[in-house]
């Protein structure tokens, strides 16, 4: 069952959804057969049946001027709710694409826009529309299209909030970063948040603007010769001594209208919300950060030598002859990070480096580990040389190559085209990750085909092969499931299937294991190997786990506060740190402490 289906299921299961929804439904399909269910002129009138009673072909009887009440009714709810949509549509044309910049984008635009609303906010509203009036003149149509200028600030806010906290999304960045252009990751990952919450507004708004525009109309400000539901009680209150029932009709249809538009939001607000647990689950953005520097949470023992495997170096690694860093040196061709600083501007002005200085490099077909404790600044590189840096972060100073191309300084949309086919991310949280409201195969498919220019049956085959290649073992199924319907490890496949899709040649992966069991981190450790050799890949593997770090890397560049205090083989920092940080580092982890005891009470504790 899609997902929209089952809302619109849930919706009509609400009592209060069915019943608010086959009123409206009612409603407007009795306002647009006007014409068939009364075929007569709603302004034609004859006085000798002025407030006539009902009689066959008028059922409702006349007004004071003797015209059919009926056709009125039919005619009148057309202008109303034409109106109405005139109002929100304007409302929303204007307010939906300034909220989605102003949310996504923030900066200048999003202080101006803010400020207009809330100039338009202080307004009030009623004033406004009398005097459009005497300005604009009376025509209920252009005074609907101020209506809608004055309710377009209710669709920016909710809007704007609601995007300026997608924006922050893992699947946000994650889709950046594998290449896709802002347009599309806002209509495909940002416009479907907010579809629910403005569906909702919408019936809301509409309640409201029908309720205006009676209003208005009550008050003698419409057009008397348009009929609407107003205009019908204006002239209903004017005889309300001599025919109080002339209210009736017009008060009803408003009364049900402007109701069942209540009641429908709110059903609708029960059904969304009702989704639950499912899909559209969010996460907060940032993970909890690990106080303890070295964990010995990996398969393997933190400072033992590297598994025979690990330990060969790989085919095609080309190390310094006396198997040093070569940041001192030449400048790897893949990518080169030198003196890089990156600062942050605070609350209160000002700005703090939090990275200074750093020297990196890493080689095709070479695994170089980033590792330090929690803080140290391994996040901030590596994002620095996806370009992904957080709001108010910035590279200041150096140089980061990749492909020997010079990122700093790079236009977007050339840093855009490195990102997927040449650099790829692997993150540390799979599930944030994934877009909760898309299938795996659709999330896997989307970048494919708009980075490779490939055709989706051609995107979707390589998708197959893409999961059959991260040893999952049944591709298809796992293609068609939503990210809540899949294991942690699962999903940290599928981040690996989507980092490998456009062909990098270097990945950048951020504690790819950290929110994972042992067992799977074990076999995702296992994959990345294998992937890496097969593939002739450059990683820079960001973790805190020196066992990760003995398992996987050739190279090691060890952090602390921003800055690189030892790089080496692994094998020469894992066994002869130079460095007092990496002597400490290896210190705390906890290899060859003896287990506890079994508990004993204390003395004290007998009694
Ligand atoms: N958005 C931000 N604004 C200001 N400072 C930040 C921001 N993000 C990170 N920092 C600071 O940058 C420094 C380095 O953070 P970074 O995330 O790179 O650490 P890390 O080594 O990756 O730690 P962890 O292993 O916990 O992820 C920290 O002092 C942190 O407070």
């Amino acid at each position: 069952m899609s997902e929209r289906t089952g809302t619109v299921r849930r919706l009509l299961r609400h009592p209060l959804g069915l019943v608010s929804a086959v009123v409206l439904a009612a409603i407007v399909l009795a306002v647009l057969l006007a014409p068939v269910l009364s075929p007569q002129d709603p302004n034609a009138s004859s006085l000798r049946d002025a407030f006539g009673g009902p009689s066959a072909g008028h059922p409702l009887g006349f007004d004071s001027a003797g015209r059919d009440i009926l056709t009125r009714l039919l005619y009148g709810g057309r202008n109303t709710l034409g109106g109405a949509v005139i109002a929100l549509a304007v409302a929303l044309l204007l307010g939906v694409p300034s909220g989605l910049l102003a949310g996504y984008y923030g900066g200048w635009f999003d202080s101006a826009a803010n400020w207009v609303v809330n100039l338009v906010m202080a307004l009030p509203a009623m004033v406004v529309l009398l005097a459009s009036r005497a300005i604009l003149g009376s025509t209920v149509w252009v005074l609907m299209v101020v209506l809608g200028f004055l309710v377009a600030p209710a669709f920016f806010r909710l809007v704007r909030g609601i995007v300026a906290s997608v924006r922050n999304e893992l699947y946000v960045d994650a889709a950046k970063v594998s290449g896709l252009r802002d347009p599309r990751i806002v209509a495909r990952h940002v416009l479907l948040v907010v579809r629910a919450p403005i569906i909702i507004q919408v019936a809301l708004v509409s309640g409201i603007a029908i309720g205006l525009q009676a209003g208005l109309e009550f008050l003698g400000v419409g057009s008397g010769d348009t009929p609407t539901w107003g205009a019908m009680l204006n002239e209903a209150f004017k005889n309300i001594q001599r025919a109080p029932s002339l209210m009736l009709w017009p008060g009803l249809a408003l009364g049900l209208t402007s109701g069942a538009l209540v009641l429908l939001a709110a059903a609708l607000r029960d059904a969304l919300e009702d989704r639950g647990t499912a899909p559209a689950g969010r996460r907060s953005r940032r993970r909890a950060r690990t106080a303890a520097p070295a964990a010995p949470a990996a398969p393997a023992a933190p400072a033992a030598p590297r598994s025979a495997d690990a330990g060969t170096p790989r085919t095609g690694t080309p190390r310094s002859a006396d198997g040093t860093s070569p940041e001192a040196g030449e400048r790897a061709e893949l990518l080169s990070v030198r003196d890089l600083a990156v600062s942050y501007v605070l609350p209160g002005g000002g700005t703090r480096e939090v990275v200074h200085g750093v020297d990196l490099d890493v080689r095709a077909g070479e695994i170089v580990g980033l590792v330090g404790e929690s803080g140290s600044g391994k996040t901030q590189t590596a994002f620095s040389i996806l370009g992904i840096l957080p709001e108010g972060g910035r590279v200041c100073r150096g140089s980061v190559t990749v492909g020997g191309e010079e990122i700093v300084g790079m236009p977007e949309r050339r840093h855009r085209a490195l990102r997927g086919d040449v650099v790829a991310y692997v993150p540390q949280e799979p599930m944030s990750n994934l877009d909760p409201a898309f299938t795996v195969g659709s999330q896997l498919v989307e970048p494919m085909r708009h980075k490779l220019r490939i055709s989706r049956a051609e995107a979707v085959r390589r998708a197959l092969d893409l999961l059959d290649q991260v040893e999952i073992a049944d591709p298809r199924r796992v293609f068609g499931s939503y990210p809540h319907e899949i294991s942690g490890g699962m999903a940290q496949r599928v981040l690996i299937a989507g980092a490998m899709s456009c062909d990098p040649r270097l990945l950048v992966a951020d504690e790819p294991t950290t929110a994972l069991d042992v067992v799977v981190q074990a076999e995702v450790l296992g994959l990345l190997r294998r992937l890496q050799k097969e593939r002739g890949l450059g990683v820079l593997l960001v973790t805190h786990n020196l066992g990760v770090v003995a398992d996987l890397c050739d190279r090691v560049a060890v952090m602390r506060e921003g800055r690189i205090v030892e790089t080496g083989t692994a094998e020469q920092v894992l066994h002869a740190p130079r460095h007092p940080y990496t002597q400490k580092l290896l210190g705390a982890v906890l290899d060859g402490v003896p287990a506890r005891g079994p508990w004993q009470p204390s003395n004290a504790e007998v009694v």
